[in-house]
C-alpha cells in the first residue's frame, strides 16, 4: 500500500515591500506610501500635490491652513500646476480670456494609474522602491477654457526615497500651432524665512515684480526680509539649493525649464489673501517655482513638449 506523502513544501520567496497607492473614498485624492516611509498626496483637482513627507514624517511642502481643497479655488500651497499662461494673461494674447495662471490648477484631472519600481533582493540593489502616479487632462474634460486649442496633458508625480519628481508632457492634439507657458508653483515648507538663502541664481538676471522692471544678476545668494516676487532667467542645467541656517534643505534640478520664480508675499500681501493662513505663515514658506514663463513655447500641431523638476529633500 502506498503511504500518503506529505506535499512538498513550496519555496516561499521573501515578501518584497511594495509601494502602496490608495484612492480616497470620495475619489478626491491619491496617496502613495513607500515601504521606506515617504508619502505623497495628490488632489485630483488641479493634480495638485498637497503633501510630500520624508521618511521621518517631516512635511516638505507648505499648505495654507485656509487652503480650499474642495475644488472651489486653486489650492494655496503644495504644488499647483500653471498652464498654459503664467500670471495675469495679456488680454490681446490667445490666453487672454483665461484666469491668472491658466486652467490646469483649477480643473479636475483624471488619475491614469501608477507604475511602481519595487525593491529588489539582488545583492547590488539599494533596496529602495519608487512609485510614479500619472494624471491626465485634455480639452474634452474642460468646460469653458476660453482657449480654442486641442491638448492632452500628462502629469507624472514620482516619489522615491530621496526626492519628488514632477514632469509635464504637453501634446498638441489639434491642427493649429499654439503658444503656452508652464510652471510648477512649489511652496516649500521651511522653519524660518529669516534663515533661508537660495543659491544657484547668482548669475541670473531677473524681472522684479515688486520693484518693477528688469534687474541685473545680484552675484550673491538670495536672502529674504521683505516681499519678493522675481522671475529669474537661469539655464536649466543650474541646480538651485535652498539652505536654512547654513544647512542645505532642498535641491531643485530642472529639465527644459529655464525660469525660476522666487516668491514670498511677506506680511501685507499674505494678509490680503483670504486663503492664506496662519497669518504668520509667510515665515514658514518660500515658493521656488521652476517653469518656462518668460517667453512662449510654440507647440506645433501633432508635437509634444516635456519638462520637469526634481526636488531633493536634504534634511
Ligand atoms: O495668488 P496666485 O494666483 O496663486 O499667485 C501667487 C503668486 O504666483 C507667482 O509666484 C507670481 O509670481 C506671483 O506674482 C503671484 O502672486
Amino acid at each position: 500500500m502506498e503511504r500518503s506523502k506529505k506535499p512538498a513544501a513550496i519555496p516561499v520567496s521573501p515578501l518584497l515591500p511594495t509601494p502602496q497607492v490608495l484612492m480616497s473614498e470620495d475619489n478626491s485624492r491619491v496617496t502613495a506610501n513607500l515601504p521606506t516611509g515617504e508619502r505623497v498626496e495628490v488632489l485630483l483637482y488641479g493634480a495638485t500635490v498637497i503633501s510630500w513627507k520624508s521618511a521621518n514624517g517631516k512635511e516638505n511642502l507648505f499648505l495654507s491652513s485656509k487652503a480650499h481643497l474642495d475644488g472651489s479655488k486653486p489650492v494655496r500651497g503644495g504644488i499647483p500646476l500653471v498652464f498654459p499662461v503664467f500670471g495675469p494673461p495679456n488680454k490681446n494674447h490667445a490666453t487672454g480670456q483665461l484666469p491668472q495662471h491658466g486652467f490646469a490648477r483649477n480643473s479636475r484631472w483624471e488619475y491614469l494609474g501608477k507604475t511602481s519600481s519595487e525593491s529588489s533582493t539582488l545583492p547590488n540593489s539599494s533596496g529602495d522602491s519608487s512609485v510614479k502616479l500619472d494624471f491626465g487632462l485634455s480639452k474634452s474634460m474642460i468646460d469653458k477654457t476660453n482657449w480654442p486649442y486641442e491638448f492632452a496633458l500628462t502629469y507624472s508625480v514620482t516619489l522615491s526615497p530621496k526626492d519628488l519628481e514632477t514632469t509635464l508632457v504637453v501634446r498638441n492634439t489639434g491642427t493649429s500651432n499654439y503658444d503656452f507657458q508652464t510652471l510648477f508653483h512649489t511652496y516649500l515648507q521651511i522653519d524660518d524665512i529669516s534663515q533661508i538663502t537660495v543659491s544657484g541664481l547668482e548669475k541670473a538676471s531677473f524681472k522684479d515684480k515688486v520693484q518693477g522692471g528688469d534687474a541685473e544678476a545680484a552675484g550673491e545668494p538670495i536672502s529674504i526680509g521683505s516681499e519678493v516676487d522675481r522671475v529669474y532667467n537661469a539655464p536649466s542645467e543650474q541646480a538651485i539649493t535652498i539652505t536654512e541656517n547654513g544647512e542645505a534643505r532642498f535641491e531643485i534640478t530642472r529639465d527644459m525649464l529655464s525660469d525660476v520664480v522666487v516668491w514670498n508675499p511677506w506680511i501685507e500681501k499674505a494678509k490680503g489673501m483670504a486663503d492664506f493662513g496662519p497669518e504668520d505663515g509667510y515665515k514658514s514658506m518660500i515658493c521656488v517655482e521652476a517653469g518656462s514663463v518668460s517667453t512662449w513655447n510654440n507647440l506645433e500641431a501633432g508635437d509634444a513638449w516635456e519638462g520637469g523638476q526634481r526636488i531633493k529633500a536634504l534634511s
